[in-house]
């Protein structure tokens, strides 16, 4: 049911994109992202019981094609569909908000036309995008406007709209992908069939060992691995948590740069890398005893 974990890369720097791949963001520069897609065997930042570093193969690409302005968004998904990308993801346009369902869809609907070939998926992230219209209402009669219309991206905790997304649609091959990462089991019940979210960038094997423990129906472990991966979201949320932070993390466990944020956002501080590193430690999540945070200095 659970196919696979998708791990986003969307951290990387500039100079790693050409070996990366990312599934909720794309860059602005035209000729980076024509390089995105001339490696489709990416190195991850998952890392061995020796330790050294593992080549993912990322079977699907997904590209976010969402922007303010619907001529951008339009442009976006006919490059991801002329680049070979295997869907496109759009979230809802966040100055200038659709104020209902329809409205959404019309927009959605111009942005999957321009890339008709393109499974296309819709990004639920109202936290983020302040567009709270509920994903099952969407998703109501969506394939008759959207015929390419393959799935969701719910980033929300509001799991009586997910679930009643998956209810109402039983009859349909929907991709259910579920973005929280700290209620991943609780959507798992609820029946989703994937997960994108940040967390999965390092604590990817905590995550699988849940997701393994829930498929052989052992829920008393996988509910175990679920805690363990709240005590560590809880901790930092308790921080002050967020991409900068999740930059950090990355460069601490992986050795690469990621660079720093872009602005409004801020650098995260040494004090909160130094409190993440010794929780990761105290919980034993990672595969590698050796944290790389040598290039600290560059995230
Ligand atoms: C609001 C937010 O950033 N949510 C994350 C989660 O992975 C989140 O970081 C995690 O559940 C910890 O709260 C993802 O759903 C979204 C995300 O990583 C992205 O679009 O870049």
């Amino acid at each position: 049911m659970f196919s696979r974990l998708c791990q986003q890369l969307n951290g990387l720097p500039e100079e790693e994109t050409s070996r990366s791949c990312c599934c909720d963001h794309h860059t602005n520069d035209g000729a980076r992202r024509d390089q995105l897609f001339s490696h489709r065997s990416v190195c991850g930042l998952s890392r061995g019981s020796t330790g050294s570093e593992e080549c993912l193969w990322l079977d699907q690409v997904v590209i976010h094609v969402g922007a303010l302005s619907l001529k951008e968004s339009q442009e976006l998904a006919q490059h991801a569909a002329k680049i070979g990308a295997d869907g496109i993801a759009v979230i809802a346009p966040f100055f200038l908000k659709p104020w209902n369902k329809d409205n959404l869809v019309n927009f959605l609907k111009e942005v999957a036309a321009a890339a008709p070939a393109l499974p296309f998926y819709y990004y639920h992230i109202p936290a983020l995008t302040g567009v709270k219209i509920r994903a099952e209402e969407l998703l109501d009669g969506i394939q008759d406007k959207i015929p390419t219309f393959q799935g969701l991206k719910f980033s929300d905790t509001d799991l009586l709209d997910f679930g009643q997304c998956v209810d109402q649609n039983q009859q349909r091959q929907f991709a259910f992908l579920f973005g929280v990462d700290e209620q991943l089991l609780s959507a798992l019940v609820m029946g989703a069939t994937g997960a994108v979210g940040s967390t999965y960038n390092y604590l990817g094997r905590k995550t699988n060992q849940m997701l393994e423990a829930f498929e052989r129906k052992d829920f008393s472990s996988a509910l175990n691995h679920q805690f363990c991966i709240q005590r560590f979201i809880n901790f930092v949320v308790k921080l002050g948590f967020g991409v900068s932070q999740t930059k950090a993390i990355m460069t601490l466990v992986s050795g690469i740069p990621m660079g720093p944020p872009r602005l409004p956002l801020q650098k995260a501080s040494r004090e909160f890398t130094d409190n993440a590193k010794a929780k990761l430690k105290s919980l034993d999540v990672l595969s590698f005893t050796d944290l790389k945070d040598g290039n600290l200095e560059a995230s």
